[in-house]
C-alpha cells in the first residue's frame, strides 16, 4: 500500500498561489499540508484564515491545517471553519489535550497530535486511540528548507510499536525535511503520511515528484 502525500504550502511561491495549489490538485497528492504559525509558538508568522479561506477555495484536496500557535483550542471554529478535514495540534501547547481533541472531533474534524522532536512518544500512550492521527515533526517547526533529524525514524518506529500495542488506528504522519531518501527510510520505519515541502515545490516538476515520493 502506497502512503499518502501532503505538500507543504509554505514551500510554494505564494506569488502565484493558484497555480501552485492547482499543480497539487493536477497531482496523486492526497492531502494538502497548511501551516499555520504566530510567531509565539515558533519564531516564524505564515499566515492566518483569511488566507486559509482562499486556499479553501482552490484547493481539491483535503486540508490537513497544523497550527504552530500557543492555545489552539481557542480557533476550533475557525479552524474548521477555513476549511480545514484535519486539525493538527502540538502536544506542547495544548494544557488540556484530551478535552481539546474531543473538541475537535465534535466538531466535525479529524484530531491529531503534533510531537516536537524533543518530545517522547511515551507521553501519548494515554490519549493514542483517542487520535486520529499522530504527527512526528522531523525538524524544529517554524521553518522550511530544514535538514531531517535522523533520530526521526527511530521514534517512528516506537510510535508504531504503541499504536498496535494499544490497538489505536492512528495513522504517522512525518514533517520536515522529506525527500526521496529521507522519505523512503521514514516509510519503512512505519509512516503512513509524509509531509513535503521544499522537495516538492521546488523540483522541476511537482507533480512528478509526488508521484515518486507516493511509490516509496
Ligand atoms: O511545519 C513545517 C515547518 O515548520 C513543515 O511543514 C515544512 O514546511 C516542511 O518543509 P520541508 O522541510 O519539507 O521543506
Amino acid at each position: 500500500m502506497s502512503c499518502k502525500i501532503a505538500p507543504s504550502l509554505l514551500a510554494a511561491n505564494f506569488g502565484c498561489l493558484r497555480e501552485e495549489i492547482n499543480r497539487v490538485n493536477d497531482s496523486e497528492a492526497d492531502w494538502l499540508h497548511i501551516d499555520v504559525m504566530d510567531g509565539v509558538f515558533v519564531p516564524n508568522i505564515s499566515f492566518g484564515f483569511p488566507v486559509m479561506e482562499y486556499i479553501k477555495e482552490l484547493s481539491k484536496k483535503p486540508l490537513d491545517v497544523h497550527l504552530m500557535i500557543t492555545d489552539p483550542a481557542k480557533f476550533i471554529n475557525e479552524v474548521k471553519d477555513s476549511g480545514a478535514y484535519i486539525m493538527n495540534v502540538h502536544y506542547e501547547a495544548c494544557l488540556h489535550l484530551h478535552r481539546t481533541i474531543q473538541q475537535i472531533k465534535e466538531c466535525g474534524m479529524k484530531a491529531a497530535v503534533t510531537l516536537n522532536p524533543h518530545t517522547p512518544v511515551i507521553l501519548l500512550e494515554d490519549i493514542i486511540r483517542d487520535v486520529d492521527m499522530v504527527l512526528i515533526m522531523s525538524v524544529n517547526p517554524g521553518f522550511g528548507g530544514q535538514k531531517f533529524i535522523e533520530n526521526s525514524i527511530e521514534k517512528v518506529s516506537r510510535l508504531k510499536e504503541l499504536i498496535l500495542r494499544k490497538n489505536s488506528s492512528a495513522l504517522i504522519e512525518v514533517d520536515g525535511g522529506i525527500n526521496l531518501e529521507t522519505g523512503k527510510k521514514i516509510v519503512d520505519a512505519g509512516a503512513d503520511v509524509l509531509v513535503a515541502g521544499n522537495s516538492v515545490f521546488r523540483a522541476s516538476d511537482p507533480v512528478e515528484m509526488i508521484s515518486k515520493l507516493k511509490m516509496l
